[in-house]
């Protein structure tokens, strides 16, 4: 492997840190940040991603309020737990665990969110304030990815960033990010009915992959030196979890992002961003 590593691990571990002397602030002024999560259904990877995101709470002392129903749930007991969680003071932020189980609408159970406490930035008002360039809770994958190449001085300004996938979580909202001002990046969304992605992704100084698709970012359609964010997870055919790029990728790129290891964290740290922000914010309304 020649690729330096973009370690989510670390990068996550001192963003925690500072986060926790912030939540020390609020709580000597009287204020408990509380992340609420809403789980829906049995499916054991999402289970343990709210764990770890609880977890995580713990760690920085953040209060849980931890919500589940089972994967019979009908629309309206999942939307009457958002009002529930909408109303709690002690929540002051909150995520619907994606994905829902088939049949809920999850467009309209995002809606029935409060914005003020929507942790993942995935509201439409959230992402309609991303568009306009106002500020709002960012998207914590696409946000916790833009931390990773920073915080390893790999240069966003200027970089032609190819993104790979469409999703609601990734892929739509990253290259909004990634074209601020303040990123000033050039961006070619690609994804699973692109006509000859490797043409793209050849000139790529940065890949983000978001598709899902094992091995989709193969070695011989990387530029040599270009950093490589592997968000993707499919199962092979054992029924072993894998990432969008190929083990190859690491003998040509300049980064990588390890998966697990990588991107994952840093969607959970950005996630505790986003509910000390939301207290901060708050308290300070309070105040003023
Ligand atoms: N409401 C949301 N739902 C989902 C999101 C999201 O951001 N908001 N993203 C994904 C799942 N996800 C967070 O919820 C998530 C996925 C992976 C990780 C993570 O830390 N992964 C580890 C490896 C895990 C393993 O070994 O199985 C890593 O990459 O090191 C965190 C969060 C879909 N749903």
């Amino acid at each position: 492997m020649t690729a330096q590593i973009l370690d989510g691990k670390a990068t996550a571990a001192a963003i925690k840190s500072d986060l926790t002397a912030r939540v020390t602030v609020l709580r000597e002024r009287g204020i408990t940040p509380g992340l609420g999560t809403l789980l829906v259904g049995d499916d054991p990877g999402s289970r343990w991603y709210v764990n770890g995101k609880h977890r995580d709470c713990a760690e920085v002392g953040i209060a849980s309020i931890q919500r589940e129903l089972p994967a019979t749930a009908t629309q309206e007991e999942i939307e009457a737990v958002v009002h529930e969680l909408n109303d709690d003071p002690e929540c002051t932020g909150y995520i619907v665990q994606l994905p829902l189980p088939k049949g809920i609408d999850t467009n309209r159970v995002l809606e029935l969110m409060d914005p003020a406490k929507d942790a993942d930035g995935l509201h439409p008002m959230n992402l309609g304030r991303l568009v306009l360039g106002v500020e709002a809770p960012l998207p914590c994958t696409p946000y916790g990815i833009i931390q990773l190449l920073r915080h390893h001085g790999v240069e966003i300004k200027g970089a032609y960033i190819v993104v790979v996938g469409r999703g609601i979580t990734v892929g739509r909202s990253i290259p909004l990010l990634l074209t601020r001002k303040s990123e000033n990046a050039t961006v070619t969304q690609c994804h699973t009915g692109t006509r000859d992605l490797g043409m793209h992704l050849r000139q790529a100084d940065i890949i983000v992959s978001a598709a899902g698709v094992r091995h989709i970012i193969k070695p011989e359609d990387v530029k040599p030196g270009a950093a490589v964010l592997d968000v993707g997870v499919s199962r092979d055919e054992n029924g072993k979890i894998a990432g969008d790029v190929h083990p190859g990728v690491a003998e040509v790129a300049g980064w990588i992002s390890p998966n697990p290891g990588g991107v994952g964290p840093m969607t959970r740290a950005q996630l505790l961003v986003n509910v000390v922000e939301a207290a901060e914010r708050a308290a300070v309304a309070a105040a003023g």
